[in-house]
């Protein structure tokens, strides 16, 4: 197939995959506003044709008798055409404005569902990704005014043929010269369209760091440090900065299209007033009658303003496609970065492990790092037993959140395996995996909820009953928290809304281990659980931690070595590396590297 046959054929599916997605939730919508449409689109085409009627019968003076009932009719019908878009006119609009809330809403849904297919975080963590989203949301506000814009480029369309036709009923010549200026206006209007939109593209990042600015001076976010660095006024020059640049780009955009509109506008005018001197020549010459005369002036009126529109709509058509191809390139590509086992031959995942997870000489380096591939992960091995805890610590920076992001499958290691009852991670359903995964994470969600639902969305299967929802907050120490709040689970946690409270860091980093034990999980990750605990708080945790993980795998993250000891097995991890594996009183025998940390820990207590 021609490579021009290729691209017109993806051209006219993508446009039709756009019209599944806008229309599909109110195909009754669409076919109303069509019908609509049809009508109102040809009246400017009737009331030429009306106007020359009439002229051409008083012309020939038929005044009296039937004829003059004729001539009021054609009359009528005049009046009409003029009265009938006035009248449909508010009609229009309020389909307009329903098919435009309804696209609203699919385009929405659309990138919500992308989002939701988004199971780990290879793409997550990439720059590019954001650019990318924050092009697609962009573009999510065109694509919703898709209907509304085929729909004004299809009656445009219908209008100016037709018109046409009544042209080249006088004058093929005139007819055939103004279609062709159309050309021109078109080729201009689809660079200026794809112009834009590129600019719209490239001005994506200097947006996000725009809006950064703003969300950070007006949200609570940061709002300490902004306040007492004096830090409003800095990121102020920041933004007034980019604005400078983005705007400057802006309006050189929109000094070309001023310039191009006025030159490809004066075309098709100085097309339609010559041709109105050779309708009025024939007309002279005997060749055309008054009435004919009377159509084109009328047509002329109706035409200047349709192939404007016309030319307009079809360049914001265009432009409506590079978003759609640019939504759909996102949403379509909103697959998981992990590797996925062959449909049908996934392992399903156990309720209980049943031997422990390996680490099978892992090595990791994160695929977006700007200072190249450098290995976080070294050749780990490391084997966590079935039914105990391991505990994983060491300094800043060694590797420990990102030995849990593997076991997660918030990534797939470099190289070597991760093990589960010795299959390899990658062998089982995914979501499988995540249902019997649970645990508490180091930047734990603090989610604009209610206390209760705050809790419960840590099962998401249905079994977060009010009776287990309290239990998990009791074993986590939340329910204190919960219990002081002005309604109790009922309260949301959130400044933003009306009634809303915040909760402190330790109070949240409670609530967010309630969520974390909820579901019976075969394995659990702590991830700095007692970060921002007080010590009874954390002595209480440390107290019911055996008990909620009887039976489970765990994994803990931790710099405090009072929770440390806990665990039944400890790594120590040092630059990717596990350089020490054992017990607590084992490892402090040993004298290495976990005894020196512990005795600087608990020297500062002596
Ligand atoms: N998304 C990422 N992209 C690139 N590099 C990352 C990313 N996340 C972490 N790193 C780098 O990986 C290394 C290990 O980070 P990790 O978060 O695993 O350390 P950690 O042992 O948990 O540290 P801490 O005790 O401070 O929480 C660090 O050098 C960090 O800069």
């Amino acid at each position: 197939m021609p490579r021009s046959t290729r691209n017109a054929r993806s051209t006219v599916l993508l446009y039709v995959r756009g019209a599944r997605l806008v229309f599909a939730h109110r195909p009754s919508l669409a076919v109303v506003t069509l019908v609509l449409l049809g009508a109102t689109s040809l009246l400017p085409v009737l009331q030429p044709w009306l106007l020359g009627q009439v002229v051409d019968r008083l012309g020939r003076g038929d005044v009296d008798g039937g004829r003059a009932g004729t001539v009021a009719l054609l009359a009528v019908g005049y009046a009409l055409t003029l009265v009938l878009p006035a009248l449909l006119m508010p009609v229009r609009q309020s389909l307009d404005s329903s098919l435009d809330a309804h696209a609203v809403g699919a385009v929405d849904r659309n990138v919500l569902d992308a989002g939701g297919r988004l199971a780990d975080l290879t793409r997550l963590e990439r720059p590019a990704f954001h650019d990318e989203a924050q092009q697609a949301v962009s573009s999510a506000g065109w694509v919703s005014r898709f209907a509304v814009f085929t729909q004004q480029a299809a009656g445009q369309c219908v209008t100016v043929l037709g018109l046409l036709l009544l042209v080249a009923g006088l004058s093929p010549w005139v007819a055939a010269a103004l279609a062709v200026t159309v050309v021109p206006h078109l080729v201009a209007y689809r660079r200026m369209h794809r112009r834009q939109f590129e600019t719209m593209a490239d001005q994506s990042r200097p947006a996000r760091e725009m809006d950064y600015c703003v969300r950070l001076t007006t949200s609570a976010d940061g709002a300490k440090e902004v306040r007492v660095f004096g830090l409003g006024g800095w990121f102020l020059d920041r933004y007034q900065r980019l604005f400078a640049r983005a705007y400057a780009e802006v309006r050189a955009l929109r000094l070309r299209s001023l310039l191009v509109s006025a030159v490809c506008g004066l075309l098709p005018a100085v097309t339609l007033g010559g041709g109105f001197w050779y309708v009025a020549y024939q007309a002279g010459a005997g060749l055309l009658t008054v009435g004919a005369v009377a159509v084109y002036v009328n047509a002329v009126v109706q035409l200047e303003a349709g192939l404007f529109g016309l030319s307009v709509s079809l360049g914001l058509m265009f432009e409506v496609g590079l978003h759609l191809r640019q939504l759909f390139a996102f949403t379509d590509g909103a697959s998981p970065g992990v590797a996925l086992p062959p449909a049908g031959a996934a392992l399903p995942a156990p309720a209980r492990i049943r031997q422990g997870v390996e680490f099978a000489d892992v090595a990791f380096a994160y695929p977006n790092d700007p200072a190249g591939s450098r290995p976080v992960l070294r050749g780990v091995n490391a084997v966590l037993p079935a039914g105990t805890v391991t505990a994983v610590v060491g300094d800043n920076g060694a590797g420990k959140t990102t030995l849990v992001k593997l076991l997660t499958r918030m990534y797939d290691p470099t190289t070597g395996q991760v093990r589960l009852d010795g299959r390899p991670l990658a062998a089982y359903d995914l979501t499988a995996l995540r249902a019997v995964s649970g645990g508490v994470f180091q930047d734990f969600a603090r989610f604009a909820l209610t206390a209760g639902e705050n809790i419960a969305v840590g099962a998401d299967d249905g079994t977060a009953t009010p009776e287990r929802v309290r239990h998990a907050a009791r074993a986590a120490g939340a329910d204190a928290v919960v219990s002081s709040l002005p309604d109790g689970y009922d309260t949301p946690l959130t400044r933003r809304f009306d009634g809303g409270v915040d909760l402190s860091g330790g109070q949240w980093q409670k609530l967010a281990t309630a969520r974390g034990l909820l579901r019976d999980a075969a394995l659990v990750v702590l991830d700095e659980p007692t970060a921002a605990l007080d010590v009874d708080a954390e002595r209480r945790l440390f107290d019911t931690f055996r008990a909620l993980l009887a039976g489970r795998t765990g994994v803990l993250v931790s710099h405090r070595f009072s929770t440390v000891r806990m665990a039944d097995q400890i790594l120590v991890l040092e630059n990717g590396v596990v350089v020490e594996a054992g017990g607590h009183a084992e490892l402090l025998a040993l004298g290495g590297r976990y005894a020196t940390m512990f005795e600087m820990q608990a020297g500062r207590y002596r």
